[in-house]
Order: structure tokens, then sequence, then C-alpha cells
């Protein structure tokens, strides 16, 4: 039986002839935070998107509260793709150019029929948990900095209160302050929610303060059809 929690399950994606996961496991139980690392190139963010149900693996599937989960985001239904949110590295390419930081965090709300007043005074209300002062909302992502545009996708994130949540070298490029912020909120979400995190990060420092557990990806050599099992 799988158990409850997030759980990648004999996972395998090849990008053409490249293997780069090859039968992986690993779970994320509510409320643990585990960390991943791994040398660059070793698949991570692959089994962040796998795991965000974002890419659909080859092979092995993701298990989510116990019952597996099959395809990609788009034709899962929405009580499923909001169960599970995530976090990437730079916020210039995961967010529209052309809306206000207001509309960028209600967009997750707006997409599963949330009316437009509602989802913009629950955006309002992520945007003073993250620390983005009202002044900022109406701005769009070329008038804010790399940490504040960060702080909404934070706040876009955690919009649908998720279960599990996808940290991707998330606060690889923000000052040591603005990293701890985002590091608590996320801290103060999980305590609340019993929200499992899953962090990747490169940095030792960040991943001791953070991670509860930490696994190790090996290092993926391209085509080789190695066991990639992370126990
Ligand atoms: N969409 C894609 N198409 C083809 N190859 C890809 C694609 N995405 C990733 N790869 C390749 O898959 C391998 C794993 O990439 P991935 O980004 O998952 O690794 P990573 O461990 O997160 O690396 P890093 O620590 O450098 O961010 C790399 O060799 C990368 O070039």
């Amino acid at each position: 039986m799988t158990p409850a929690g997030l759980a990648a399950c004999q996972v395998t994606v090849s990008y053409g002839r490249q293997r780069v996961l090859d039968r992986v496991d690993l779970h994320v139980a509510p409320g643990e935070t585990v960390g991943l690392r791994g040398p660059s190139g070793s698949g991570k963010s692959t089994l962040a998107r796998v795991l965000a149900l974002l890419h659909a693996p080859d092979a092995g599937h993701v298990s989510l509260d116990g019952q597996p989960v099959a395809g990609a985001r788009h034709r899962l239904p929405a009580a499923v793709r909001t169960r599970v949110a995530v976090l990437f590295q730079s916020p210039r390419a995961a967010t529209d150019p052309r809306l206000s930081l207001t509309d960028i965090i209600a967009e997750p709300l707006r997409a599963t029929g949330t009316p437009p007043e509602r989802a913009r005074d629950r955006a309002v209300e992520l945007a003073d948990m993250v620390g983005l002062t009202p002044d900022l909302l109406t701005r769009r992502p070329h008038a804010v900095s790399d940490g504040q545009l960060q702080r909404a996708c934070l706040a876009r994130a955690l919009v649908h209160q998720p279960g599990y949540l996808i940290c991707d070298e998330a606060t690889a490029m923000l000052d040591a302050s603005t990293q701890a912020h985002l590091a608590g909120v996320v801290t103060a979400h999980q305590r609340q929610h019993g929200t499992g995190v899953l962090v990747i990060t490169h940095d030792p420092a960040l991943m001791a303060r953070w991670a509860t557990r930490v696994v190790d990806l090996p290092a993926s050599d391209g085509i080789r059809s190695a066991t990639g099992s992370v126990h």
C-alpha cells in the first residue's frame, strides 16, 4: 500500500536518449521537510517537475495522498492539481510580465473559478503575509525586484493552501534576509497546515537549517541505465 504523502514511485524520465531519472523513489510525508541534493544535471529539477505533476514520467508514477496520479497537471481535476505547489528559482520566468502582482498572486484562484473580488482580497492577505507592501501590488514584474517578485510567487504558491510545496532553488538568488523571511513564511504555513515540503538547494547551510531529512540523487551520466533509487 502506498503511504500518505507525496511520492515518486520508480520514476523514470528520459529526454531523447538521455535517461535522467532511473527508477527513482522519493517520499515526502505530510508536515516534513525533505531536502533533495545532487550534482548539477542529476535530475533534481526534473524530479521536482514530476512531483509537481507538470511532467508525466515515462515509467513509474507519482502517488498523492496514497493514490496514484495518472497524467500531467492540465488533465487533472483542480482538487488534485492544487494539492501540490511549486516555487522555481527564477520568478521572472514564472510570471506573466503583463500582470500586476495582485493578479499574479490571484491567478490560481481565478483559474479555479473564485469570484474576482474574493480572489483579490485573498491576494492582498497573502501579499501581506509574504511581506509585500500595498504600494507594490499594482506594479508589474518589470517594476519590482527579483526578491519582491519571488515573494509574490510564494504567495501565489500558497494561495490554495497546498498539501505539498516544492521549492526548487527558490531562494538561490535572494539576499540572506529575504531568504530567511521566505523560509520563515513556508515554515509557518507548514506548521499551520501540515504541509510537506521538498527543498532543492546547492546551499549546504540552507539545507542543514531547513531540511529534517536529506535525500541524495546520484549523478546521471546520460545514457546509462543504472539503478537510480534514492532512500
Ligand atoms: N526539457 C529538456 N529537454 C532536454 N533535456 C533536458 C530538459 N530538461 C533537462 N534536461 C537535461 O536533463 C538533465 C537533468 O536536468 P535537471 O535540470 O533536472 O538537473 P538538476 O539536477 O536540476 O541540475 P542543476 O542542479 O544544474 O539545476 C540535464 O542534463 C539537462 O540538460
